[in-house]
């Protein structure tokens, strides 16, 4: 199944689901043969009757790459384990006493068209080198389809760091739960699909990935005031904060106004002023094009201490620090992309979702950390990750989602939903539109995305 929704659990999470599955009675070989079955399904999938090369570690990956490799033989198809080491125990080691196909060592494994990869999970403890890193250099050369079971061999599954070599896969079968390490670090590029199966384990987590919203449309009685006015501001470089209107226009907003000195307005449903009415505004975006020069500085200042709902996003990021959002009495959403965050909270470890909770943290604000996975930090402790297209690499991209997140949030007035909505609808709008899409052409896709969340 794909991923939306799903858990995202750090390795030592994983373990403590695994022990309370067990402390409930679940034997080890149970889960074993769940998690199995699961993957001979998707590896049978994906093979199309082609040979399939099983690549079983010396661990519990390797002990459910042996129960999917009975169970895919006894469904038929040509298999063939590569096996590391064997110091088996426990279910791994029954796994592999059942498994009557045929074996060979790592070193020596055939080449197939579609390889499964058993080698490491969760439980890499050092990097993947020497004879093993050159078989799967090897292996995944001659390979048309890699399936990953849990996480592709070589990743840290809390960072989806890489200090050895990296079996890249083309899928990647989660098993309970995504794990941190596939959404970041080389993890983005070494799990290819990312599918999740529950292999019976129920896992709560407030970290998880993104769904697709439900939007409420607007009440009957409603009208532009109400459905909520977004004030954005405009600066040195109006173009960003014209791209950052039509956005939010087109986001749901009951009415749009442009502050700026350049009175070009881009849509006549946008309306110019010199000055935003605080009192009026349900949310306000400042920094798309403000600048940073004195002038950008003290309006920025006037924002951050009024009492309005703030979208803070590009230059504006660079004129804030973190104990003067701590201090906001309103809701306060941040969107920075890699280089703002580190700037304004310090550069992220490894784990950018880590990194994000603790700015939400600090700042008690909704930290938008956007990236090849966006992370939606809230100061609750709560995530939500999704992967962008990456076509929405290019510039004013930014603008567009910040003047959603500012629309979004005028009509919700709740800024972890807000941001949620904006996030998905900016995928999706992205997706409507097209490779090598510009950000001009995004707004226009805004309302399709929204129908299909009513
Ligand atoms: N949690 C769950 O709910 C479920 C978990 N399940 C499965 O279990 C997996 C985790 O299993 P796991 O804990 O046995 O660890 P795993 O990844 O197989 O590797 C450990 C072995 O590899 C070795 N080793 C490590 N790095 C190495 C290197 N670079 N080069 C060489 N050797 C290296 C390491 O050696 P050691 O560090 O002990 O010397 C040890 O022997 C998980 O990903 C999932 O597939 C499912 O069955 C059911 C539900
Ligand atoms: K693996």
């Amino acid at each position: 199944m794909r991923a939306t929704d799903a858990p995202i659990l750090t390795a030592a999470e994983m373990r403590a689901v695994e022990a309370a599955c067990f402390a409930r009675g679940t034997s080890q070989a149970e889960l074993m043969e769940c998690a199995a079955a699961a993957v001979a399904r998707e590896a049978a999938r994906f093979a199309r009757g082609r040979s399939i090369l099983v690549l079983g570690g010396p661990g519990n990956n390797g002990g459910d790459a042996f129960a999917a490799a009975r169970l895919l033989a006894a469904a038929g198809h040509d298999v063939t384990v590569g096996a590391l080491g064997g110091r088996w125990s426990g279910a791994a080691e029954a796994m592999q006493a059942a498994w009557r196909g045929p074996t060979v060592d790592l070193a020596d494994a055939p080449a197939q068209p579609v390889v499964v990869d058993g080698l490491f999970g969760i439980g890499l403890s050092r990097p993947i080198e020497g004879e093993v890193a050159t078989a799967i250099a090897r292996l995944r050369a001659a390979a048309g389809f890699v399936l990953a079971i849990d996480i592709a061999s070589g990743l840290d599954a809390d960072t989806g760091a890489a200090a050895g070599a990296v079996l890249r896969a083309d899928a990647t079968l989660a098993l309970g739960a995504v794990k941190r390490g596939h959404l970041q670090g080389e993890g983005v590029a070494a799990t290819g699909a990312l599918l999740v199966d529950p292999i019976g384990l129920a896992v709560r987590s407030e970290v998880r990935m993104l769904a697709q919203p439900r939007i409420a449309p607007p009440g009957s009685d409603d009208h532009k005031y109400t459905r909520g006015l977004v004030g954005v501001v405009g600066g040195a470089m109006p173009g960003a904060a014209r791209l950052a209107a039509t956005a939010a226009a087109r986001g749901g907003s009951g009415y749009v106004v442009l502050a700026s000195a350049d009175a070009r307005v881009p849509l006549d449903a946008v309306v110019h002023r010199e000055e935003i009415d605080p009192d009026r505004a349900a949310a306000v975006l400042v920094g798309p094009g403000l600048g940073r020069d004195d002038k950008a500085r003290r309006t920025c200042e006037q924002w951050l201490t009024s009492n309005c709902a703030l979208v803070i996003d590009g230059d504006a990021l660079a004129l804030v620090d973190v104990d003067s959002l701590a201090r906001r009495p309103a809701p306060t959403i941040l969107t920075p992309h890699a280089g703002e965050f580190a700037r304004l909270f310090g550069p992220p470890a490894g784990d950018r979702i880590a990194a994000a909770l603790e700015a939400a943290r600090r700042s008690k604000a909704i930290v938008v950390l956007k990236g090849a996975a966006t992370v939606i930090a809230a100061p609750d402790g709560s995530a939500r990750v999704v992967q962008p297209p990456a076509w929405l690499s290019t510039a004013g991209t930014g603008d567009v989602l910040a003047g959603l997140v500012a629309a979004r949030l005028a009509a919700t007035r709740a800024p972890m939903r807000a941001a949620c909505e904006a996030v998905w609808l900016h995928a999706r709008a992205a997706r409507l539109a097209g490779p090598a899409l510009v950000a001009d052409d995004l707004p226009m896709h805004i309302p399709h995305a929204i129908a299909e969340c009513l």
